[in-house]
């Protein structure tokens, strides 16, 4: 992530912060009025109070912790100014920090440096002092949802009690975003004349904090009544249509390679599904030329790996990658990685222990990284974390290498990702 302290040309370090989405979108709805009253990240005085009693600190309803959380390990502090970017490196917002806390927390108000003005559905991105005036003076009725409406005779009903306008408010929010957004605009056009849509950018939180938050968005965009949508009923697809990522991890000589060639082999012969497989060396010579063994250089190496094959997977396409991947919080990332995208994480432990890696020693790298001619060498001179989370543990120790690939396959075929 690009969060550093950069140099202007008068030497001024600019302080920047590339926030998580979920800071972004509330960033977002900061910025626009949509979370009035407030108009900056929360403090430890509010936060406290929000959390004990659904209060700021002045006594002001307000349901949820809007936070951002910066590491301890970054300059910034109470007094400065922080830039916050998005993950393509715009500047979004500056905070005026005024505080800092041990633990994370930056609080301060926030100041746009731009609205947003890409993304899917962009236009519909309207603030609510633009919606309110589009909507004058007649009552609003404002609907939001985070998936398709079940029922606009009653919202036509209920607006025509009220003599109210219709407000739909999409909340888009991450992969589904866009669906949702979807949905509004086809209800829109089954509803009264005049209905309006605006894109919310609100990320989901736990269901009774998520409704009080929405009665309070609804208000900022004017609403006088409020209906929220049914919850969507998301049904994953059958496995054998999910994307997927199986990751080999294991001390190098240990057999992913051979192992996860043998399975790519397997699974064309089979057909069913589109297989990629990101070949260690392969990734080592492009993907991640130029990086070292360094732990910084693993861990990049392995994010860039997690990353293009959860970008297969969310395609609904199956990932083979075979790394050392020696770090469990790394491996970690990957899986969330790959979660939030849909698709399924499955972990192979290949477990051969190092004494028949070194006995091995195919490429004659044991005896080297011995000799001290490679330093940081997995399992001699650097460490390998054993993962406790391994949905296969495989010692090829003794093992052919198909009965290694065939017990893969069953893995597979028992989770109904392959058939
Ligand atoms: N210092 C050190 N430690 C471990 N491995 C080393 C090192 N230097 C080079 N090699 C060779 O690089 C291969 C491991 O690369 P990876 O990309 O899988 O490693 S990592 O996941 O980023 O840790 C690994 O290949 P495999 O034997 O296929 O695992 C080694 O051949
Ligand atoms: N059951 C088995 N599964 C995988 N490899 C095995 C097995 N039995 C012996 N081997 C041998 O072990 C070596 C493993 O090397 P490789 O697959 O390159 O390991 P890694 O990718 O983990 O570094 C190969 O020479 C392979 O033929």
């Amino acid at each position: 992530m690009a969060n550093a302290e950069q140099t202007t040309a008068d030497a001024e370090p600019v302080l920047e912060w590339v926030p998580d989405a979920h800071e972004l979108a509330d960033l977002e709805l900061l910025l626009s009025g949509a979370f009035a009253p407030l108009t900056g990240f929360l403090g430890s005085a509010d936060l406290a109070s929000v959390v004990e009693n659904g209060r700021l600190a002045d006594g002001t309803p307000w349901p949820d912790a809007v936070t951002l959380t910066v590491p301890p390990g970054h300059p910034v502090s109470a007094g400065q100014e922080l830039t916050l970017r998005d993950p393509e490196g715009a500047a979004v917002a500056v905070v005026k920090v005024t505080e800092r806390t041990a633990d994370g927390l930056v609080a301060g108000p926030v100041t746009s440096l731009g609205a947003p003005e890409h993304g899917p559905f962009a236009r519909l991105r309207r603030s609510p002092a633009e919606v309110r005036a589009e909507l004058g003076e007649r009552p609003v009725l404002a609907v939001t949802m985070r998936g398709p409406l079940d029922d606009l005779g009653e919202i036509t009903a209920t607006a025509r009690e009220l003599d109210a306008a219709i407000l739909l408010l999409p909340l888009a929010f991450g992969e589904g975003g866009p669906a949702v957004v979807r949905a509004a605009l086809k209800a829109r056009d089954a509803l009264p004349k005049g209905t309006a849509v605006a894109v919310v950018p609100l990320a989901p939180r736990e269901p009774e904090i998520d409704l009080e938050l929405r009665e309070h968005v609804a208000a900022a965009f004017g609403a006088h009544e409020h209906m929220a949508g049914p919850e969507p009923v998301t049904l994953p697809g059958p496995p054998h249509r999910r994307g997927v990522v199986v990751l080999f991890t294991g001390l190098s000589g240990s057999g992913k390679s051979t192992i996860a060639r043998g399975l790519h082999d397997a699974l064309l012969e089979r057909g069913g599904r589109t297989v990629t497989y990101l070949d260690g060396d392969v990734v080592r010579r492009l993907l991640s030329a130029g990086l070292t063994f360094s732990k910084e250089d693993r861990d990049l190496n392995i994010r860039r790996i997690g990353f293009v094959a959860s970008e297969v997977a969310r395609h609904g396409g199956l990932a083979i990658c075979a790394p050392i991947a020696p770090y469990a919080a790394t491996r970690d990332e990957v899986r969330h990685m790959v979660e939030a995208v849909g698709a399924d994480f499955v972990l192979v432990h290949v477990a051969t222990p190092l004494a028949e890696c070194e006995r091995r020693d195919r490429k004659g790298l044991y005896a080297k990284a011995r000799a001290g001619i490679i330093p940081a060498f997995t399992g001699i001179s650097d460490p390998y974390e054993e993962p406790d989370d391994a949905d296969l543990t495989l010692d090829t120790t003794g093992m052919s290498v198909d009965r290694a690939v065939d017990s893969v396959l069953g893995l597979l075929t028992s989770g109904g990702w392959v058939r």
